[in-house]
């Protein structure tokens, strides 16, 4: 894999990682993937199982893979690997409390020991998690723990966050807490990555790049992801349904009274954009 010089973007250019076989044939983890990624920006990873979400995301990430080739330039997102959470967090976690956590993750960053501790208090306060900051793993939920994670992982200051599916093992409220860290992250100037086959996760406006076989399928809005151009409502699947992935209940919904003529774009999102849109289609004599 060759180096290209600077740009700020993260940049990857045609890069392809094959993996062998059993049988010693060779089969493409990744094809020909052309991504960039801005400073700052949020992006959506989307995919079934084995369409190559982890495999892009840790190249995102920085982290070594054998085999790759290609060209990329790791832009704002520095040479050293940025933080990488997963599915769970039990895998990274490495002291016994979140504030031993957090001052762990401080230590390995060389931050000068002074002013480690007055990070942590400052991190824990950001995190939302001072009031668990010295419970025990074993006496926090996975809810707590992926929360735990996310603040050691974003304890130095950071350009960049790939989140791996890390909600996937988290009931609603703890996806929303933990999204809701990422959020804030991002608000704070972080690019984030954020892997996931919850699509409910997504909004319309955010960016979608959606993974089949290794390669990119699409890469545009939420909307269009899940609802197709609006030129082609009711024609054929839309892209979430031709990487195989089922839209959320309110989307579908939406999608067929769209297809019935009922609604029109853009679909309504939150309660009140429902409420209003069905108040509207009340009030249609029949
Ligand atoms: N370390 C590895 N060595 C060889 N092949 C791998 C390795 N990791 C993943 N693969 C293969 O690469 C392909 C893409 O896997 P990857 O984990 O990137 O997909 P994914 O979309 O993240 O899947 P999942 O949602 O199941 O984690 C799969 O066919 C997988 O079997």
């Amino acid at each position: 894999m060759r180096q290209s010089t600077y740009d700020e973007r993260l940049i990857l250019k045609d890069v392809s990682i094959d993996r062998l076989l059993d049988n010693g044939d060779s089969s493409p983890r990744l094809q020909q993937i052309d991504f960039e990624l801005s400073p700052g920006e949020w992006v959506n990873i989307a995919g079934v199982n084995g369409s190559g979400k982890s495999s892009l995301a840790r190249l995102l990430a920085g982290l070594t893979i054998e085999g790759v080739q290609g060209t990329w330039s790791r832009g704002f997102a520095g040479n050293g690997p940025s933080p990488y959470v997963m599915q769970q967090p039990d895998a990274q976690l490495f002291a016994e409390t979140p504030r031993e956590e957090i001052r762990f993750a401080l230590e390995w960053r060389g931050m000068p020991p002074h002013e480690i501790m007055l990070r942590t208090e400052e991190i824990l306060t950001f995190t939302g998690l001072s009031a668990i900051g010295d419970i025990p793993w074993n006496r926090l939920s996975g809810g707590q723990r992926q929360l735990a994670a996310v603040a050691a992982a974003s304890a130095g200051e950071t350009s960049l966050i790939v989140f791996d599916e890390a909600t996937s093992m988290l009931d609603e409220q703890s996806m929303v807490l933990v999204q809701g860290l990422a959020k804030k992250l991002h608000q704070r100037g972080t690019a984030i990555v954020w892997v996931t086959q919850r699509l409910q996760e997504m909004t319309s406006t955010a960016r979608v790049v959606a993974m089949l076989g290794g390669s990119i399928v699409f890469d545009g809005k939420g909307e269009e992801f899940l609802y197709g151009s609006e030129e082609q409502v009711g024609q054929g699947p839309t892209p979430c349904q031709t990487v195989g992935l089922r839209l959320p209940y309110l989307s579908a919904l939406a999608l067929e009274l769209g297809r019935l003529g009922k609604l029109k774009r853009p679909y309504p999102e939150t309660k009140e954009e429902w409420d209003q849109a069905l108040a509207r289609i009340e009030a249609v004599p029949r």
